[in-house]
């Protein structure tokens, strides 16, 4: 009977590890585990993902199941892929990030130290956050179009992943880039604008502390639309260090709107990234916000 109610009350964990996550190797992430997470206290499974959408699989077998931890491993992409199917259910989304920008993991202040991260299963809370919808494909920590779609979209044709990766990408593509004209409603009004990029922000940053958004958060039922214009290339650098030193949302070529959904209306279809996956969208966008929709483990 003694055994019995043990085994009844420890939690139950799944680890989704997506293989092909940033740049470490998760060769050692199933004796990590074994070592970090006191067996006494949770049952868990490991799964790696044979593909793209598997995870959005392996995860909603588990919120079904009632499971009370699922973990993803590896990047914003494995995360989207998790958390869509542990959306308003009682299961609560862990992150170990592996990727190769972690954004919504680095806003939430999850340790990038997978055996810190680890810890959180004893030692972290739980919180509600807010998830968004883009034409109701949902996402976590940003979605956009315009420039940063256009990276996306490159960055994942390259062969090798990682920051350094982003970095040559985004240098490379910026010197051809050719910015279109969107329009946007917001709170009932319309505005015309030529944009470098539009991104929606529930989170503040893309990943690697870039800081699009500096002042969202994932807990005010609310959207940041941040619209960057053009800029001189001159101001390029300077743009960069306003993006890491948080200071973006000052620039003159910035415009932030706060709001419970946005729709945008471009020319032609054209790319879109969601959490910083690509793919070709519609040419009417509609965003918007679901407050309180995902349980997640943080420090
Ligand atoms: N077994 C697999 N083989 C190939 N691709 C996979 C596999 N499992 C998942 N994927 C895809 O890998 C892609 C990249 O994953 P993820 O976004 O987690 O890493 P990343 O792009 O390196 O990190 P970040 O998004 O933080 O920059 C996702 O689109 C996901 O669908």
């Amino acid at each position: 009977m003694k055994a019995l109610h043990t085994v009844s009350s420890k939690k139950r964990v799944l680890f989704i590890v997506n293989p092909r996550s940033g740049t470490r190797s998760k060769t050692g992430i199933q004796e990590l585990i074994r070592a970090n997470v006191p067996a006494e206290y949770f049952d868990y499974q490991i799964e790696f993902t044979k593909a793209g959408g598997h995870a959005i699989e392996l995860s909603a077998k588990a919120a079904a199941e009632g499971i009370e931890y699922v973990v993803a491993v590896g990047g914003d992409g494995t995360m989207n892929e998790v958390a869509q199917s542990l959306l308003y259910t009682s299961s609560t989304l862990g992150i170990i990030p592996m990727g190769s920008g972690n954004g919504l993991a680095r806003d939430l202040n999850i340790p990038l130290a997978a055996m810190s991260a680890l810890r959180l299963l004893v030692e972290g809370k739980k919180i509600c956050i807010d998830s968004c919808t883009l034409n109701d494909r949902p996402f976590f920590c940003t979605a956009g179009v315009g420039f940063d779609a256009h990276i996306g979209q490159c960055f994942s044709m390259q062969k090798k992943r990682g920051f350094q990766t982003y970095v040559q990408t985004t240098l490379w593509e910026y010197a051809n880039y050719q910015p279109e004209t969107y329009r946007l409603q917001i709170d009932g009004k319309w505005i015309e604008k030529k944009a470098f990029l539009i991104s929606f922000a529930n989170a503040a940053q893309y990943g690697n502390n870039a800081y699009i958004a500096p002042k969202a958060s994932m807990q005010d039922g609310l959207i940041d639309v941040c619209l960057l214009r053009p800029f001189p290339a001159v101001q390029a650098i300077n743009m960069g260090v306003k993006l890491f030193n948080r200071t973006i949302d000052g620039s003159a070529y910035m415009h932030i709107w706060r709001a419970p959904s946005v729709r945008v209306e471009r020319k032609a279809p054209a790319p879109v990234h969601i959490d910083g996956e690509p793919c070709l969208m519609e040419e009417t966008l509609t965003v918007k916000v679901r407050p309180n929709s995902l349980n997640v483990l943080v420090p």
